[in-house]
């Protein structure tokens, strides 16, 4: 079995751990394999991947793409530590606003699978390199943000982010969100 699937509080949100095969030489493991996902309800339609650096302190998210780009995504720390949060933005969903957080590491080599819906996130807690595969292709014109440190959702970042984008802090809030969604 290449990987371990197992899943969190939040319906679809699952916690995904590869089979790591070390010898004498060092490691190989798999990072994703199509057959293995699909049989564990992951997409198959994993159209980009992306690579990011963050040092220490930096918080990106919370970032979605609205509908019909929206990304489900694989992520993962090729090194360093984040805490990656995936909040559930899923109108319909009894858990919308709340959140499934994760500590990926280069060490513990977890990836987190966030389906479609939510809106993604992470704090660098050690220089990092983050890797991830999205289901859609970037779309900038349907990008959309929460900000971090919304009040209801509440999310118990682990230390202070020290480095925010300016476009990371203009977000509005997921309340703030939902209601402009309506005013036609
Ligand atoms: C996301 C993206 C960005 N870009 C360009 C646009 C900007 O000129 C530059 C930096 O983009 P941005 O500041 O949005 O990068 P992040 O803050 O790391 O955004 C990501 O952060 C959180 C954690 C996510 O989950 C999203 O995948 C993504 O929004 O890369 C591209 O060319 N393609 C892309 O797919």
């Amino acid at each position: 079995m290449p990987f371990l699937f197992r899943k969190t509080e939040i319906e679809g949100v699952m916690i995904v751990e590869p089979k790591i095969f070390g010898d004498e030489r060092g490691y190989f493991y798999e990072t994703y394999k199509r057959s293995e996902f699909s049989k564990n309800g992951i997409s198959a339609d994993l159209d980009q991947d992306n690579q990011s650096f963050s040092k220490k302190g930096v918080l990106r998210g919370l970032h979605f793409q609205r509908e019909p780009y929206a990304q489900g995504k694989l992520v993962r720390a090729i090194t360093g530590k984040i805490f990656d949060v995936a909040v559930d933005i899923r109108e319909d969903s009894k858990t919308f606003g709340r959140y499934v957080s994760a500590i990926l590491s280069g060490e513990n080599k977890i990836m987190l699978w966030i389906p479609e819906g939510f809106a993604h996130g992470f704090l660098a807690l050690e220089d990092s390199i983050v890797h991830y595969k999205a289901t859609h292709e970037y779309n900038k014109t349907s990008e959309g943000g929460i900000i971090w440190n919304d009040p209801d959702i509440n999310i118990e970042w682990p230390m202070d982010p020290e480095t925010i984008s300016e476009k990371d802090m203009a977000w509005p809030t997921l309340r703030e969100f939902r209601a402009n969604k309506y005013i036609k």
